[in-house]
């Protein structure tokens, strides 16, 4: 089979009640710049990354994807583990990027090409990955957003659980002070009761002492996991913050390499990897990273930001995988929606990787 072409698109579409907020990022619309990858055999692939919806930054990932790896153009696309490495390894972008915008372009290109595999094979990617059909347990993030107010925040997530059935929730931290994360935490306890699974996300926000404070109410309240508690970067105050605290550290969605997941999980700075094919570079390092984590007997609960589409598949492909984030912003664009039943998402039947386009999708939320 060859590619016979590389076509690009950016989705920008519409976030929850129109605006969100993390302790670091407030977004209207979240992005995805894609690709569409035609080949020989009649089989068309779709690919993409995941934004806040920047347009200018948008037009450099969707730029690097078709001057920067055109060379791709006549290559077999099955060949998807072999193509990954030379595109990561492709000297003159290697020496401008082995993270960010080279980055995300490659793991939009990936995803496509693990796409194409999975419908050459007639099967949806989660069972071209070796996988068996099982249940995956979804939380919602949606009902916890940081400019959610105290009364909205508790009313969203008492109804995720006691209306859609969702059997855990998270909520976002890292406010401008301490007091007000613990009066948020304590209150969406309180409304969803004990048996319901509860974490928490600070999106990197929090300095060393204040989440070691932190750590004492989390636990006191049952904290699944405490999110990017620290800078992504800093390996060693994650360590010590782990050693610090009894609830287990989570992150990933921000690492752009297998090798900073090593470096987390060599240092003990990490209980829950949270990979994300978006940022990772795709579909094939992605499974590298719960290789290395199940070889550790670490769980795998992937960042959906929203990569859903095709994070259910991986984490049904990959045994490290048990939970999955549930988001709803890009549901609308795809022929076949991720979707949550009772708590826990139904499997994907398509051939693919979740990620073929609605026919109205680029009408309804392209831009140029
Ligand atoms: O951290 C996350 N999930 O775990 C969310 O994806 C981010 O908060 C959103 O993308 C907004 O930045
Ligand atoms: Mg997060």
């Amino acid at each position: 089979m060859k590619i016979t072409s590389l076509k690009t698109f950016i989705l920008h579409v519409p976030v929850t009640r129109n605006g969100i907020a993390d302790s670091t990022h407030t977004l209207t619309h979240w992005g995805a710049p894609g690709v569409i990858i035609e080949t020989d055999a009649g089989i068309t692939g779709y690919g993409y990354t995941g934004t806040h919806a920047h347009l200018a930054s948008d037009r450099l990932i969707t730029q690097c994807i078709e001057t920067c790896f055109d060379w791709i153009v006549g290559r077999d696309p099955l060949e998807a583990t072999a193509l990954h490495r030379e595109m990561e390894r492709f000297p003159p972008v290697q020496w401008v990027g082995r993270g960010g915008i080279t980055q995300l372009a490659l793991g939009a290109i990936d995803v496509a090409l693990w796409d194409i595999k999975a419908k050459q094979a007639g099967q949806p990617l989660w069972q071209s990955m070796g996988g068996k059909e099982r249940p995956i347990l979804a939380y919602n993030t949606d009902g916890g957003w940081l400019n959610w107010s105290l009364d909205t925040l508790v009313s969203d997530c008492r109804r995720l659980v006691e209306e859609d059935g969702y059997l855990g929730v998270k909520i976002k931290v890292g406010s401008p002070n301490l007091a007000t994360d613990i009066e948020r935490l304590e209150a969406v306890r309180r409304a969803i009761g004990d048996k319901v699974t509860l974490a928490v996300d600070a999106n990197g926000r929090m300095d060393l002492p204040t989440a070691i404070r932190f750590g004492r109410h989390l636990a006191d309240c049952d904290v699944l996991w405490f999110e990017e508690p620290l800078w992504y970067d800093d390996v060693i105050s994650h360590k010590r913050l782990a050693e610090s605290i009894r609830t287990p550290i989570a992150l990933g969605e921000q690492l752009y390499l297998a090798h900073n997941f090593q470096t987390f999980f060599d240092a003990g700075a990490l209980h829950y990897a949270q990979p994300d094919v978006a940022r990772l570079g795709g579909i094939t390092p992605w499974i590298q990273v719960a290789d290395m984590a199940m070889a550790r007997g670490l769980p795998v609960v992937s960042h959906v930001g929203d990569m859903g589409q095709i994070h259910i598949h991986t984490a049904i492909g990959h045994p490290s995988s048990n939970m999955l984030e549930y988001i709803p912003w890009l549901r609308d664009c795809f022929t076949e929606p991720v979707t949550v039943s009772d708590g826990w998402y139904v499997v994907p039947r398509e051939p693919g990787a979740g990620t073929t386009l609605r026919h109205d999708a680029l009408d309804r939320f392209g831009v140029a």
